[in-house]
């Protein structure tokens, strides 16, 4: 199996230190930082864009930046996001008028494309399209905020998403995103997922590290059953 890597969503940061802040997590043992882009149109909250990406490529940050698109439109910034650093770029399908378009866009820029499943978007969005993911992304909450409770139903569609990634033998990655808590990671760990988000559980706590290792020990658990 792939490590499995731990993805601070910067949702949680204070905005006003970002870029000590993602130092922070990084040096603490995360992975990825995960980028949340928010439109105000396709989801009810605005946050930021490809600007505070680039700069944080320029504050230093060379991990890997996973950017979740939560737009409608999607194929515009695709390029942007590209240009201003991104590694990972997923997006809704249901914002997309041309998914296997918009997922070709990602590729052709450089950077590794992602589907996003919100708790109640069918599976079958993943039809045709399995041989151009790097990453599925299961949203375990309603997306828009961060601090909001995990849905249990998710746990049964993770493992529906890992079922078909198995039969595709293909190498895609199984991203979990939405109220993951050192409390659940082992059940979701368990369901499928490689990559987890968590924001306000890491974010909200005084020591990052203390969290991300407790999450790694929790996830290992697994592993090791
Ligand atoms: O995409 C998101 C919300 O739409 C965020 O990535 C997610 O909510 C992470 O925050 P938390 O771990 O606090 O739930
Ligand atoms: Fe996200």
């Amino acid at each position: 199996m792939n490590k499995c890597m731990i993805a601070p969503s910067i949702l949680s940061a204070d905005f006003a230190r970002l870029g000590d802040e993602v130092e922070a997590v990084l040096e603490a043992g995360a992975d990825v930082i995960h980028f949340d882009v928010m439109d105000n149109h396709y989801v009810p909250n605005l946050s930021f864009g490809p600007m505070i990406c680039e700069a944080l490529r320029k504050h230093g940050i060379t991990a890997p930046i996973d950017v979740h698109l939560m737009v409608s439109p999607v194929d515009d910034l695709i390029e942007q996001f590209a240009e201003a650093g991104a590694s990972y770029i997923s997006f809704h399908p249901e914002a997309s008028q041309h998914v296997d378009r918009s997922l070709q866009l990602i590729e052709d820029a450089g950077c590794e494309p992602g589907l996003v499943l919100n708790p109640a978007t069918p599976l079958h969005y993943l039809d045709h399209v399995m041989d151009k993911l790097h990453h599925i992304l299961v949203m375990s909450v309603n997306p828009g905020f961060g601090g909001q409770a995990f849905i249990p139903s998710t746990l049964d569609k993770l493992r529906q998403v890992k079922q078909r990634v198995v039969a595709s033998g293909r190498d895609i990655r199984i991203e979990i995103d939405g109220g993951v808590k050192v409390d659940n990671i082992r059940e979701i760990a368990e369901a499928g997922a490689d990559m987890f988000v968590a924001g306000s559980a890491i974010f909200n706590a005084d020591d990052y590290g203390e969290v991300i290792d407790a999450m790694r020990r929790e996830i290992a658990a697994v592993s090791q059953a």
